[in-house]
């Protein structure tokens, strides 16, 4: 498991991009070996080796297998016409975009494998295909589904028939999984919060928050707050709040209500709209959980990556741009490039691990703002679906711990029940045992479907958390205040550098579709400015 050295709960230092300091005084003093590239940037090249801190920059050229260091001061003499940083489903999308449209491209990955955030992760014993990620494809998420459909990735339907389980402390509730929605009385009490959410949405000015004429007074609030507001009935603020931290993996009182009410308005299309913009959200069928994909989501970026395998560098983590001029100069792991336009096309809570020359303040302050989820995915592999037999959908929602949302998955004919791990629960699992992790999601499924639970042949845990290039997931949140002081730094371009990324998209935030449109936009950006 990659060491947890960046997670925004870290000290500053392990939060530097780099070492530099150190770096700068061990190679201070003479001329740059690599005449093409700046000197300052040649240090922060140098300084990017080890990618953790000074101290290791300094053992790096011992430490470097033959020709690595060599590898990594490659200076690329070429001038594209776009870099892409990221090999996500938005920097795939953007430069899959810039490409069609003629133009020079190098994307720069830090990992090894495309996707970031959607991702397919063997199970620990059969090494059957799990989506670790991103899953589920739904209705108005039409850039995403095109993709799936270009690249021959077959859609499934969510398992949906008979009864669902709510849990409310310790009590366990039957509904039916269609239409989705427990009639509990204090469900029944959160349903004009509902109606108030879905009006809001009806004319929100999407992907530009700042813009509603009460942004203010929302963005002052948590969405906590913002629901306390409205209903006194516990259950109402619970499922409120469930539903607010089961899409974004955060509790309700550490994001904004004007985040929270934009995230919602955003479930939808141009052409669509509402109302239904909750249920859109939030549901199985009709909603954002309609549909799996048959091998996995994790086909649809590997094969735009294959298609785009002569653009992109994996293992290059960016750790600089400079603009210089009317260039940008990027400095990875993996070597120098150097391009007309640069697209950053990952979350704000991550991005400004690079270094900007020269700073981008109102950007750095949008981005200091922002904080991914904490998210883990469990799945449990059994011989039969016994929970169909027992007229169980395989899905739960609720406040049991440490899973409070459940489907049915799909793996290569297998018969899977798979937990979300989130917020809290996650973050006090992120560092426990494995085992551990596995029996407590194993004793919630036993409480949501029963004691069947237990037999389980196989499972596959993922958690994002400890991802070094991820952060968590599944999608990055503001804090009260961020949106309304620097939102329209989230997708107005810093001279040449762009913004890609779900969480700068209008429509569909925090997921697939958005990611892809986010991208699309960022390549449209460029395009523009570069006929
Ligand atoms: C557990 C989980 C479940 C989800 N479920 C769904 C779902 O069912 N449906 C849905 O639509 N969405 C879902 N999502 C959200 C979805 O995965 C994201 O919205 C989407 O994948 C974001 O894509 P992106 O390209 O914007 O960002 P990312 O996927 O995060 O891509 C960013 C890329 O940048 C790379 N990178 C980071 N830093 C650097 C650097 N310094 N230099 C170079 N490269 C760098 C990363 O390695 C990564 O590849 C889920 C996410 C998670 C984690």
């Amino acid at each position: 498991m990659p060491e947890l050295v960046n997670r925004p709960t870290g000290s500053a230092a392990g939060r530097s991009p780099m070492g530099r300091n150190s770096t700068s005084a061990r190679f201070g003093g003479g001329d740059s070996p690599n005449s093409g590239i700046p000197r300052r940037l040649f240090l922060r090249g140098v300084a990017a080796m080890s990618g953790v801190a000074a101290a290791m920059v300094l053992a790096e050229p011992a430490l470097a297998a033959p020709g690595e260091a060599r590898r990594r001061r490659e200076h690329d003499p070429t001038l594209y016409d776009a870099i892409v940083v990221g090999a996500g489903i938005s920097g795939l999308a953007a430069a899959k975009s810039l490409v069609a449209a003629g133009r020079t491209v190098k994307v720069l990955e830090a990992r090894g494998r495309a996707g970031g955030r959607i991702h397919n992760h063997p199970t620990a014993r059969l090494g059957l295909t799990t989506d670790a990620g991103a899953e589920f494809i739904g209705p108005t998420q039409n850039r995403v589904d095109a993709l799936a459909r270009e690249y021959g990735v077959e859609q499934l339907p969510t398992y949906d028939d008979g009864s669902s389980v709510f849990w409310n402390s310790g009590q366990r509730r039957l509904f039916a999984a269609q239409p989705g929605l427990p009639l509990d009385g204090g469900v029944i009490a959160a349903l004009p919060v509902v109606a108030e959410i879905e009006g809001i949405c009806a004319g929100f000015p999407v992907g530009e928050p700042w813009r509603h004429p009460r942004a203010a007074e929302w963005d002052a609030l948590t969405w906590r707050q913002w629901v306390e507001q409205r209903t006194s009935v516990a259950t109402a603020r619970m499922v409120l709040d469930l539903a607010a931290s089961a899409a974004l993996s955060v509790k309700g009182d550490q994001f904004s209500a004007l985040y929270m009410l934009n995230y919602v308005a955003s479930s939808t299309d141009e052409n669509t709209g509402g109302p239904s913009y909750v249920a859109r959200l939030l549901g199985t069928a009709g909603g954002a959980q309609e549909r799996v994909c048959n091998g996995g989501a994790a086909l649809i970026p590997l094969r735009m990556a294959e298609a785009l395998r002569e653009h992109i560098v994996f293992d290059a983590p960016v750790r600089a741009i400079d603009q210089a001029g009317d260039h940008a100069v990027v400095v990875s792991d993996a070597g120098t490039f150097s391009a007309r336009r640069v697209v950053v096309a990952m979350s704000p809570a991550i991005s400004h691990r690079i270094e900007y020359i020269p700073a981008l303040p109102e950007r750095a302050a949008l981005c200091a703002g922002y904080t991914m989820g904490r998210i883990g995915k469990f799945a449990a592999v059994y011989e039969r679906p016994w929970w169909r037999e027992k007229g169980l959908s395989g899905q739960a929602f609720g406040n049991a711990t440490p899973t409070d949302v459940t489907f049915e998955n799909y793996a290569e004919g297998n018969h899977i029940l798979m937990g979300f791990v989130s917020a809290d629960e996650m973050a006090r699992l992120d560092g426990a045992p494995e085992q551990q992790v596995v029996d407590e999601c194993i004793d919630a499924f036993a409480g949501y479907f029963g004691d069947e639970a237990r037999e389980y042949i196989d499972y596959s845990l993922f958690r994002w958390d400890d991802e070094e290039w991820s952060w968590g997931g599944p999608v990055a949140t503001s804090a009260p205040g961020v949106l309304t002081t620097y939102g329209h730094a989230l997708r107005d371009p810093a001279g040449v550098v762009h913004w890609a990324g779900t969480e700068t998209s209008d429509y569909w935030t925090g997921y697939m579709d958005g990611a892809v449109r986010a991208g699309e936009r960022a390549a449209a950006e460029i395009v523009a400015v570069s006929r």
